[in-house]
């Protein structure tokens, strides 16, 4: 029963807004007493005036205000956008109402917008029949900003190092300038409002200080809110019927309540002859009359034709909802007007999807990809944690499920609208009911086949905007990881773009059983790394993972399209060779095991977890090879700059101490040196250093950081003697002059205060 209760009242409400719908005179002469403010006479509204209680506005109200004003100067049009906007809002929240209590609607049934220009006045109306605000809505609402961030945001814009380079129109626009953006038209704004459960009051405010009193004509609005401005010397415009009429038609076109504007229409009308009243004629008028009369002598005509000026209530927009349109019939400009209208974003769509679901439950959506994604500083700010509105039966219902679409898809925009879900249940319960998570699974299908679908050029903008987005989807969504992995783009060592794995996939070798990839800071360093040396040099394709998040993103995903990933920097890299070079490599290996064995129990036997003869090293000596789940030195960078893992997080400490693999090159001349000399004499101490030199030489190579820098210099150093025949034991000269300050400074730390600070500052230093 409770269904069918809630279907009726949508019914009754749909059938008041349709399309051409005609308000009764009684509502429309009501409000159209309403708008007569100015009606008052001036005694009177300095009553109401000196009556009235005063407020200040909120200290973020004030620079908000400013900001609006100073920076949107050339672009006050958008005024009547924000306040279409509110009226469109404060109607979807009676509606909402409605369905718990369809009673709500009674005092004003009629559900739409009106504009009406006041010439005389110099006054602009927008009118709603929403909900209207109470006294205590009024002070909150038009007194304070309660948005969360707002603080902040303003100081962003207002710092002027911090808000250099971004676009301050897009900056307000998508952060909401609202109500506040009337000022930049008018000077003295007014108010008057009706709510359900309160008074009628009238707000009014010039910008510095606001006053609220009830109205003294009493309840004219029955429900809705009369938004008055008086405007501005320079903005006179805006009193002109076709500048309103194109704005409208510009901004608020897809909004889904009737827009009626008030305005006049000339027409020609037959009126009988005799009931003319006869002006005095001028002597033209008269001539023209004797032409006539000759040239309708017989027939004589009984009606004449008149222009007759009449106003009335015209319909502006077309109210019924794009997303319930066939596709077919809704052209390019409609979608891009419609995404702007409800984006506030100034630039077009990167592409749209439009389409019906079927199935388990049946669902019209139109979803968006805007061409940037909002910075990241900026995604904060605003309420909206939503980007997708939803509607039951084309009632909006909210854009406040934060899960709507997962995290990653956040950057989507766009509309869901089914007949399928309950009206009249709490936000709450509908959030959790069984057929939203059918839909949210259908959202994320139809985005990822759009996203599939865009074409080569307008996919690389995508990816620039939105490449980490996809990434974090692979890690995050598990169901629709391979759909997702067919959406990833690398750089790779097949020239300069990007590839895609099933790209990658064609080329690979006949016998290539893995993708092969390197994880580093950037093209540069990983294009150098010993660990591509080899691969680069037969022929293989490496992929370059050079963004922070590929490692993790890559690791998240066991196999593209049958084929294992393989990183080249840990262990388990095998070339899949031909026999011959399979046996030379054997060889290689015995003959190297003193070495290696060397290696692991002597000479560094405290750095690394083992050594062994490498597969993968061409031209370098050496490398550092992380475990299977080991970090490799990209990973390690990234958790050393992660500002949000503490120096002393157990599992921090524990990757960073891990020992890796040395793999040793058994073609390089360094390293056959060294078996030389080993295999001559074990308890040698050159080739001991050495093998520490290279050690550390190969962490560095590997793109590890090093623990032990100033041995490392040390040893350099050492080394830099010996090239240069400098002794080892020569001593560092010091000038006479620079003996004495140190002895003088020596003493003076000893005993003066000053000694006492600096101490105390070393030891801060060291905490
Ligand atoms: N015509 C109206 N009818 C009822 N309430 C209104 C009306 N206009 C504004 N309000 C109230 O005043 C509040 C502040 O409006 P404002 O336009 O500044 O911000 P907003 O609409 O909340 O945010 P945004 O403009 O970013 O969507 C609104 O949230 C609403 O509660």
């Amino acid at each position: 029963a409770e269904e069918e209760a809630a279907t009726e009242t949508i019914d009754l409400d749909l059938g008041s807004f349709k399309e051409g719908s005609r308000t009764d005179a009684e509502t429309l002469k009501r409000e159209e007493e309403a708008i007569q403010l100015d009606g008052l006479n001036v005694a009177q509204l300095k009553e109401i005036r000196e009556k009235a209680e005063k407020f200040t506005f909120q200290t973020e109200v004030n620079r908000m205000m400013k900001l609006i004003i100073n920076s949107l100067y050339r672009n006050k049009e958008i005024f009547l956008r924000e306040l279409i906007s509110n009226a469109s809002d404060a109607i979807d929240k009676i509606r909402l109402l409605a369905l718990s209590n369809s009673k709500e609607l009674d005092s004003n049934p009629e559900l739409h917008i009106r504009i009406k220009a006041d010439k005389e006045n110099k006054a602009l109306h927008i009118m709603d029949s929403g909900i209207g605000m109470t006294h205590q809505d009024l002070i909150n609402n038009l007194g304070t900003i309660a948005k969360s961030g707002t603080a902040d945001f303003l100081a962003k814009m207002q710092d002027p190092s911090k808000s250099e380079g971004l676009d301050m129109n897009d900056m307000i626009g998508q952060f909401g300038v609202g109500f506040y953006s009337a000022f930049l038209v008018a000077d003295r704004v007014v108010v008057t409002t009706k709510h359900n459960d309160d008074k009628q009051y009238i707000w009014e405010s010039d910008a510095n200080s606001f006053s609220i009193i009830e109205d003294p004509r009493g309840d004219t609005l029955k429900r809705g809110s009369v938004i008055s401005l008086y405007l501005k010397e320079e903005a006179q415009d805006f009193l002109e019927e076709d500048t309103v009429r194109e704005l409208i038609r510009k901004y608020s076109q897809f909004i889904n309540f009737p827009i009626r504007m008030w305005s006049s229409k000339t027409v020609e009308e037959e009126v009988p002859v005799e009931e003319e009243a006869k002006p005095e004629k001028s002597e033209d008028d008269v001539e023209d009359e004797d032409a006539k009369v000759e040239e309708a002598e017989d027939e004589k005509p009984k009606t004449k034709k008149v222009s007759k000026t009449t106003w009335d209530w015209t319909l502006i927009n077309d109210s019924k909802p794009i997303w319930t349109r066939k596709p077919a019939e809704v052209n390019e400009d409609e979608y891009t007007s419609f995404y702007k209208s409800l984006t506030k974003d100034s630039s077009e769509p990167l592409t749209q999807t439009h389409f019906i679901a079927e199935g388990e439950v049946t669902f019209k959506s139109l979803l968006y990809v805007p061409k940037v994604q909002p910075s990241e500083s900026f995604n904060r700010y605003g309420t909206k944690s939503d980007n997708i509105k939803l509607y039951v039966r084309r009632v909006f219902i909210t854009d406040e499920f934060n899960d709507m679409m997962p995290n990653y898809l956040s950057f989507i925009r766009g509309v869901v609208d089914s007949d399928d879900l309950p009206l009249n249940v709490s936000r709450e319960t509908l959030q959790q009911h069984k057929l939203i998570k059918v839909i949210k699974k259908k959202l994320v299908r139809k985005v990822l086949d759009m996203l599939k679908k865009i074409d080569k050029e307008a996919y690389e903008k995508f990816w620039k905007e939105f490449s980490t987005n996809i990434k974090l989807g692979v890690m995050e969504d598990p169901s629709n990881r391979s759909r997702l992995a067919k959406l990833l783009r690398f750089q790779t060592s097949n020239g300069k773009g990007v590839t895609s794995l099933a790209e990658y996939k064609e080329r690979m070798k006949g016998k290539q059983e893995h993708i092969y990839y390197i994880a580093g800071a950037n093209r540069a360093e990983v294009e150098k790394s010993p660990f591509v040396e080899r691969l680069l040099s037969k022929g293989y394709e490496v992929l370059y993972l050079v963004e922070a998040v590929d490692e993790y993103c890559i690791s998240a995903l066991p196999e593209f399209d049958g084929k294992k990933f393989q990183n080249v920097a840990k262990e388990g890299f095998q070339l899949n060779e031909s026999e011959k070079s399979k046996k030379n490599f054997e060889s290689l290996k015995s003959t190297f095991e003193p070495l290696v064995k060397w290696l692991n129990d002597v000479a560094l036997k405290d750095q690394i977890s083992k050594a062994q003869v490498s597969e993968r090293l061409s031209n370098s000596p050496c490398a550092l090879v992380a475990g299977v789940f080991g970090w490799t030195g990209n990973m390690e960078r990234l958790a050393m700059s992660n500002a949000h893992q503490k120096s002393d997080d157990p599992q921090r400490t524990y990757y960073l101490n891990q020992k890796k693999t040395l793999e040793i090159n058994p073609r390089h001349p360094l390293m056959r040196e060294l078996l030389r000399r080993v295999e001559a004499d074990e308890a040698d101490d050159t080739a001991k250093d050495m093998a520490v030199m290279m050690f550390r030489t190969a962490t560095l190579r590997s793109g590890y950081m090093l623990q032990e820098t100033s041995q490392f210099a040390d040893s350099i150093e050492q080394m830099m003697r010996q090239t240069l025949g400098v002794s080892q034991d020569e001593q560092v000269e010091f000038d006479e002059d620079e003996e004495d300050d140190a002895e003088e400074a020596a003493t003076g730390s000893q005993d003066g205060a000053n000694g006492d600070d600096e101490d105390e500052e070393q030891q801060h230093d060291e905490l």
